[in-house]
C-alpha cells in the first residue's frame, strides 16, 4: 500500500476562502496555511474542527542507557509507565484539558510492569534495546514485529474515530536513538544534532555526542534500508511509533508530531513511504538541535515554540487547541463578499 497525497481540489478550495475571507489578506498567517492544510488532509472545505484527537505514548527503555547519555535512570520509565496509567503525567494534564485520549503502551519497557492492565502490553516486542553503538539496537524481524504493532494500534485508533492522531515517547535514553536516526537520515555529524535531553550537562553532552558519532560510523558503509537503518540505530518503541505514523499515512489520517522522538519517526516513516509527511503537522519546537534539522528536512514549520522538551506527545497535544482554531476561521468566517461595503 502506498501514501496518497491529500486532496489538492480541497486545498485549493479552502486557499480561495481564506483568501476571501472578512479579514485583511494574510492577517490569519500560520492560522490560515493550517486550515488549508486541515482542508487538504480531510478532503473538504471547509474543515472540520477535529474533535476526536488520540494520542498513543510508544514506551521502551534502550541499552545505551546504561552508557551515561541520560540525567536519569532507566527505573523512571516504568515508573512514568504507571503514571500514565494513572493519569498524571504531564500529558495527561495537557490532554485532559483538551480533550484528547491517551493510551500507552509498553513496546520494550525493561520491567514486567506487574499487575498493570494487560492492554498496555498486549504490543511488547521485547525488554529495552541493544546499545546501538557497539550493535545493532535490534534484529530486523523485532523491527517488523514493532511495524506491525504501530500498524495495529493505528488501526484500532482509526477505527475509534480518531480524526486527528498523536504519537508520544516515554523511555529513559530515547534521545539518543532519535537523534542518531536523524543525523543517519539527513547525513549529518552527531556534533550539529545533540542536544541534551532530559538536561546533561557539558561533560555528560560530550560523552553522548560520541556515543552517536560511534553508531553512525558503524553503520556507515552498510548500505542499510530505512528499516535495517530503525534496527540498526532505533528500538522497538521508536520502530512501532513509525509504523504507527506510517499506517496513519496510508490511511489518510492527519497526525500532530510532538519533539525529537516523533519527528525522528516522522523521517523514518517518510524514508519508509515517501509522501507521508504530507500527512504530518508539526505541533511544536523542541530545545534538542535533530528536531529543528529534522522539521527543516520535512518542509515542516512548528506550531508553537515554548521552549518545551518533555516529548510524551505534550507539545503536540498542546498544540491541538490551534489546529481546531485553524478549522474554526476557515469555517465560521464571514467572507468578504457578504459584507456591505
Ligand atoms: C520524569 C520524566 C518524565 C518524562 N517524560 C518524558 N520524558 C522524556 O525524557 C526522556 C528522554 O530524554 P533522555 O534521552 O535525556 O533520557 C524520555 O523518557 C522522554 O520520554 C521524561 C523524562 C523524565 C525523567
Ligand atoms: O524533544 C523532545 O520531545 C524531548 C526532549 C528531551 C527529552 N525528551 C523529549
Amino acid at each position: 500500500m502506498t501514501v496518497k497525497p491529500p486532496s489538492a481540489a480541497a486545498q485549493e478550495e479552502a486557499a480561495d476562502r481564506l483568501a476571501g475571507l472578512a479579514t485583511p489578506a494574510g492577517a490569519l498567517g500560520r492560522l490560515g496555511e493550517l486550515g488549508v492544510w486541515l482542508a487538504g488532509v480531510q478532503g473538504q472545505c471547509p474543515p472540520a474542527v477535529p474533535e476526536r484527537v488520540r494520542a498513543v505514548i510508544f514506551a521502551g527503555d534502550h541499552g545505551v542507557t546504561s552508557y551515561g547519555v541520560s540525567a536519569y535512570p532507566a527505573a523512571v520509565t516504568p515508573a512514568m509507565v504507571r503514571t500514565f496509567a494513572a493519569g498524571r503525567a504531564g500529558v495527561s494534564a495537557l490532554a485532559a484539558a483538551h480533550g484528547v485520549t491517551v493510551r500507552v503502551l509498553d513496546i520494550a519497557v525493561d520491567d514486567d510492569l506487574e499487575g498493570i492492565d494487560p492492554d498496555v502490553q498486549r504490543f511488547k516486542v521485547r525488554r529495552s534495546s541493544e546499545p546501538l553503538h557497539l550493535r545493532d539496537a535490534l534484529t530486523v524481524e523485532e523491527t517488523h514485529r514493532a511495524l506491525d504493532a504501530g500498524t495495529s494500534v493505528a488501526a484500532e485508533e482509526i477505527a475509534a474515530g480518531a480524526q486527528l492522531l498523536i504519537s508520544g515517547d516515554m523511555g529513559i535514553g530515547n534521545t539518543t536513538p532519535a537523534t542518531a536516526l536523524i543525523a543517519e537520515s539527513l547525513g549529518l555529524p552527531a556534533a550539529e544534532l545533540t542536544g541534551r535531553g532530559t538536561g546533561i550537562d557539558d561533560e555528560a553532552l560530550a560523552a553522548k555526542t560520541a556515543l552517536i558519532q560511534q553508531a553512525l560510523d558503524r553503520v556507515k558503509d552498510r548500505g542499510l534500508s530505512p528499516v535495517e537503518t530503525l534496527a540498526a540505530l532505533g528500538g522497538a518503541d521508536l520502530a512501532a511509533s513509525t509504523g504507527y505514523l506510517v499506517a496513519a499515512a496510508r490511511a489518510g489520517v492527519p497526525v500532530l508530531l510532538d519533539g525529537v522522538i516523533a519527528v525522528a519517526c516522522a523521517v523514518m516513516a517518510d524514508r519508509i513511504e515517501p509522501g507521508a509527511a504530507d500527512w504530518f503537522a508539526a505541533g511544536h519546537r523542541s530545545t534538542e538541535p535533530a528536531q529543528s534539522l529534522a522539521l527543516d528536512k520535512l518542509g515542516l514549520v512548528p506550531l508553537l515554540d515554548l521552549g518545551m522538551r518533555l516529548g510524551e506527545g505534550s507539545g503536540a497535544v498542546a498544540a491541538v487547541p490551534v489546529v481546531r482554531s485553524a478549522a474554526a476561521v476557515l469555517r465560521d468566517v464571514a467572507l468578504l463578499s457578504e459584507l456591505a461595503i
